[in-house]
């Protein structure tokens, strides 16, 4: 198929948003913001503290409502929350049982234990009693078992341990080769060797952006 020049021919995307813009009370947070992602790709999220990482990966995850412009996602999305949420009183394992359940889905209990063996948790212990690494991990595994197409991470480093950055590591390219990941993380160096590009979002200046 031809194309006119000049029009590039629609590429495809997992997620896009387009002119996407957050306000809260008179503070601009993201401000007609064009943003999408390809399947294969792994994209870095950096700004400074209060950029609107978080508020952009809320956005893209459907969980905040725009206060213009709009996010298309082609796929299951999956947001990894920083700090995650889980159920205090329930363990690890029930955790992700109930994670299943809320999406309908057959609980094996036997893949539990193993993604959970795989990211070193106990199954039993309850997550009150887990440290935040652990709920890192924990999450981890969750997303694993859910398996959204589109990976959003805030800052899943943090907290990780040099062996549970090297399997977050080793979770992002498998997500990669089934999807597309975004990952918002004030760790430059770490991330260079992850991500195909960059997007930077900046200050925000009240009542200005
Ligand atoms: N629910 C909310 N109500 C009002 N303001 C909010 C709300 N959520 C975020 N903000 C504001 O939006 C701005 C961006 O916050 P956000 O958490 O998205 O930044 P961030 O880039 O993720 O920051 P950090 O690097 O510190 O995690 C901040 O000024 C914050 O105070």
């Amino acid at each position: 198929m031809l194309y006119p020049m000049t029009h590039s021919p629609p590429q495809p995307y997992l997620l896009r948003a387009e002119a996407l813009s957050k306000r809260y009370g008179r503070d601009w947070v993201i401000r007609e913001l064009d943003f999408s992602l390809a399947g294969g790709e792994v994209v870095a999220l950096l700004g400074p503290n209060g950029a609107g990482k978080t508020t952009l990966l809320r956005l893209l995850a459907g969980l905040v409502r725009p206060t213009a412009g709009k996010v298309s996602a082609q796929a299951k999305v999956g947001l990894l929350a920083n700090p995650p949420a889980f159920y205090r009183h329930l363990s690890g394992e029930e955790n992700l049982a109930y994670a299943l359940r809320l999406e309908d889905r057959r609980v094996d209990l036997g893949a539990i234990h193993q993604l959970l063996e795989h990211v070193g948790l106990p199954p039993k212990k309850p997550v009150l009693s887990y440290s935040s690494g652990m709920k890192k991990r924990l999450a981890l595994a969750r997303m694993q078992l859910l398996r959204p197409e589109v990976w959003l991470l805030d800052e899943p480093e943090a907290a990780l341990d040099a062996q549970g950055r090297e399997l977050l590591g080793e979770i992002v390219h498998q997500a990669r080769r089934g999807g597309g990941v975004v990952i918002a993380t004030h760790d430059r160096t770490w991330i260079a060797g992850l991500a195909d590009r960059q997007v930077v979002l900046g200050h925000t200046l009240r009542g200005e952006r």
